[in-house]
């Protein structure tokens, strides 16, 4: 029989196989650190679904730099196992992956505790596999969260897309959304909000899946959304992403929409970075400094006359921008305009850390999932207006 012991694993993931340096993970950035934010106050996500749906290959994809190919060998998972997410940025969360074959009705099963503190529960679906019984799981699941904690966001994957013709997949996406929808109202839940994604390992679909996931844990993000329209219409930029650099994942954009090609070549532009900042970098060995820090950027120029630009944020984060060459010119008004807004990032920083802290520190006032919310009167832009027309 299974059990349920919790079982925290280490942040660095041993036996990496990829180019990603090895200790480039979470870790704490002494400034940015949030010492007072405790594994237990962090929003918590759930990873559920039926067994071999994928589960802990999604999670190891993302925040451990497994490789794909690798997931191959992955064991089944017989308990929970916690992962810290901890990157000291906006960023901060546990992610629970729970055993295919977990049971609610087992005594050990604890929903109360489980889906009380959750802010998002992602249930997989294997859609190279018959989904008939995942619907059903999904149903239950998501109910007997939905009766814990009415906050949670419930986000479908439809998982190993991969395998799957064009047609084909969008066929069953609309399948699966029509009867777990249908599902629900039948049981007579029709107020909760499913969100589905078509995800696959395989590609950037599974970062940019969890990237949306993570976005609605952030109460910051209509703050972060607008400091990045602010900067691209100064800098007439195209398109601009804040990066959470270990996992790729990005944990804001500007309103424009997102095309995955655009987000697969940022993506990739990371790992370049990266991968030459560790081969080439100067590292601090007694400061155990990081050879990527502050000071890394990077111009990649297209020969279609496309800019891609990356500056560092901080330690965790990078902006990357989209933006056509010619008006790369005004590369000063851009720098200058990036100063101010890696200070306003600071500032929601700093915000967000002291409504933390008091949180933890006031008797009597447990912090909760998200509802720290920093409301945007407090940051008028400090990105100046000039343009470079
Ligand atoms: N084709 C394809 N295979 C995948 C994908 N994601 C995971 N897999 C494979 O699916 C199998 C099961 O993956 P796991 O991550 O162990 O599944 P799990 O849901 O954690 O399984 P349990 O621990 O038993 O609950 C592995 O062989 C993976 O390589 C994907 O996106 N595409």
């Amino acid at each position: 029989m299974s059990s349920y012991q919790d079982d925290e694993e280490g942040v660095g993931f041993d036996g990496n196989p990829s180019s990603f340096p090895k200790d480039f993970g979470y870790g704490f950035d002494g400034e940015n650190d949030v010492s007072l934010s405790t594994g237990e106050h962090k929003p918590r996500i759930l990873l559920m679904g039926l067994r071999r749906s994928g589960k802990s290959s999604i999670q190891k994809v993302v925040f451990h730099k497994m490789s794909p190919n690798e997931t191959l060998f992955l064991e089944s998972t017989n308990k929970i196992v916690k992962d810290d997410i901890n990157n000291s940025s906006f960023v901060q969360f546990q992610i629970w992956d729970f055993p295919g074959q977990i049971d609610f009705i087992d005594s050990t099963f604890d929903s109360d505790t489980i889906f009380g503190g959750c802010g998002a529960l992602v249930f997989v679906i294997d859609a190279q596999d018959d989904y008939g019984d995942a619907l059903d799981k999904l149903n239950l699941t998501v109910t007997k969260a939905f009766k814990v904690n009415h906050n949670i966001k419930f986000e479908v994957f439809i998982h190993k897309v991969d395998g799957l013709g064009d047609d084909f997949k969008m066929e069953s996406q609309r399948d699966i959304h029509q009867r777990a929808t249908d599902d629900l109202n039948d049981a007579g839940f029709d107020q909760i909000h499913l969100s589905f994604h078509l995800t696959s390992i395989y590609d950037h679909s599974i970062f940019e899946a969890f990237s949306k996931v993570v976005q609605k844990l952030i109460p910051q993000l209509p703050i972060l959304e607008n400091l990045l329209n602010i900067l691209n219409t100064n800098s007439a930029i195209e398109k601009s992403f804040l990066f959470d650099v270990v996992s790729k994942i990005y944990i804001a954009t500007d309103s424009t929409p997102v095309d995955m090609q655009s987000y697969e070549l940022c993506c990739d532009m990371i790992d370049v970075v990266i991968d030459v900042s560790w081969i080439y970098g100067i590292r601090d060995e007694q400061l155990e400094a990081t050879a990527f820090d502050e000071q890394s950027s990077s111009l990649i120029k297209l020969n279609n006359g496309t800019v891609l630009y990356l500056r560092e944020v901080n330690r965790f984060l990078a902006l990357v921008c989209i933006l056509r060459e010619d008006n790369f010119d005004h590369k000063g008004i851009i720098d200058s305009n990036f100063v101010s807004l890696r200070e306003a990032i600071q500032q929601v920083f700093e915000l967000r850390n002291k409504s933390q802290s008091v949180m933890l520190t006031s008797p009597g006032s447990p912090m909760t999932n998200g509802s720290d919310a920093i409301t945007p009167e407090h940051h008028s832009s400090p990105i100046s207006s000039q343009t470079n027309k």
